[in-house]
């Protein structure tokens, strides 16, 4: 046991289904210390945080919405680690509140998904100029990082491959971040995947999915029922390869993120995904 004081982490998005997940996950870990809890639901400004994600104690940390004031008071408190601030809400807003964090120097461990490309360049280049660790993970289950590493193996042997997501219908964005990581990840290798054969049509628009830049085509399912779950279909002459991950609960994301509240401190640029911080 070390005598550290315990790493101050904001949680944001914390009324949503991730959030609820990530106090639950904070608030029992004992080297961090949940200070802020912030939300845009007007449904559930001032609630006690922990009670909302279902503990039996409340941990007296309210909902708010006032992040930089958040972000302004963990900067100041010289007497705790630096802190760090997760964040599960909404592809709309993610960008922005990355880049506040930052010019805060409170570290950024970002789950929402949906930032483009040219958003993740300007983020990293920003976290340069800060010295500031932030790590961007568009899924934070060990499951999804095995998978992923499967897939590259497999595409070794594979010309053909296409990827089928699918998640519950509350999700904003379309495809899921983790199917375009698994694309970019699979394209790295530099290969050109599904040579045409034949001249396709399309009798319904979309019908044969999205084309990632790397020739692979994403499938987007939204269904009430589901959680996220996420198929890489290999394909050649006689045989299918299926490499297939399922979430059955949110909880599965929690080790993840603890590692990386734990890791942001000692980066001073960002990275992006969990496979380069195992
Ligand atoms: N990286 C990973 O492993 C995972 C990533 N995700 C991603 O995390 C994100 C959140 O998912 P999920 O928890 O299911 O979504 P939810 O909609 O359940 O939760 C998001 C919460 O954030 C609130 N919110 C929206 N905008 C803001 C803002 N600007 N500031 C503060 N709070 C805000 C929402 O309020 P309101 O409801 O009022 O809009 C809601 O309470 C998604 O992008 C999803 O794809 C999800 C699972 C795993
Ligand atoms: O919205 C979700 O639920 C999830 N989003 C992430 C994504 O877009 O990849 C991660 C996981 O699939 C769950």
């Amino acid at each position: 046991m070390t005598n550290q004081a315990p790493i101050p982490v904001i949680v944001n998005g914390a009324a949503g289904k991730m959030g609820r997940e990530v106090v639950k996950a904070v608030a029992q870990a004992p080297d961090l210390n949940l200070v802020g809890a912030i939300d845009y639901s007007l449904e559930h400004q001032d609630k006690d945080a922990g009670e909302l994600a279902g503990l039996s104690e409340p941990l007296e940390v309210p909902i708010t919405n006032q992040l930089e004031p958040m972000l302004g008071y963990v900067a100041g408190d010289r007497q705790s680690p630096p802190g760090v601030i997760v964040d599960f809400t909404h592809p709309d807003s993610v960008y922005d509140n990355i880049r506040s964090a930052i010019a805060y120097g409170i570290r950024p461990v970002v789950g929402t998904t949906g930032l483009s490309p040219e958003q993740i360049q300007d983020l990293a280049d920003f976290a340069d100029k800060a010295s500031t660790g932030c790590l961007i993970i568009p899924n934070f289950s060990i499951g999804m990082v095995l998978l992923q590493q499967a897939a590259i193996a497999a595409s070794k042997y594979f010309d053909h491959v296409e990827i089928i997501e699918l998640h519950h219908n509350q999700k904003a964005d379309a495809p899921s971040g983790t199917a375009i990581q698994t694309a970019q990840l699979l394209g790295e290798l530099g290969k050109t995947f599904n040579p045409a054969l034949v001249e396709e049509t399309e009798k319904l628009a979309g019908a044969r999915g999205s084309i990632a830049d790397e020739g692979i085509r994403i499938h987007s399912v939204r269904l009430p029922g589901l959680i996220a779950h996420q198929e890489v279909i290999f394909g050649a002459a006689g045989q299918i390869y299926t490499l297939r991950h399922d979430t059955s609960d949110r909880a599965c994301y929690m080790p993840g993120v603890l590692l990386a509240i734990r890791k942001v401190l000692a980066l001073k640029s960002l990275v992006y995904g969990l496979e380069k911080i195992l």
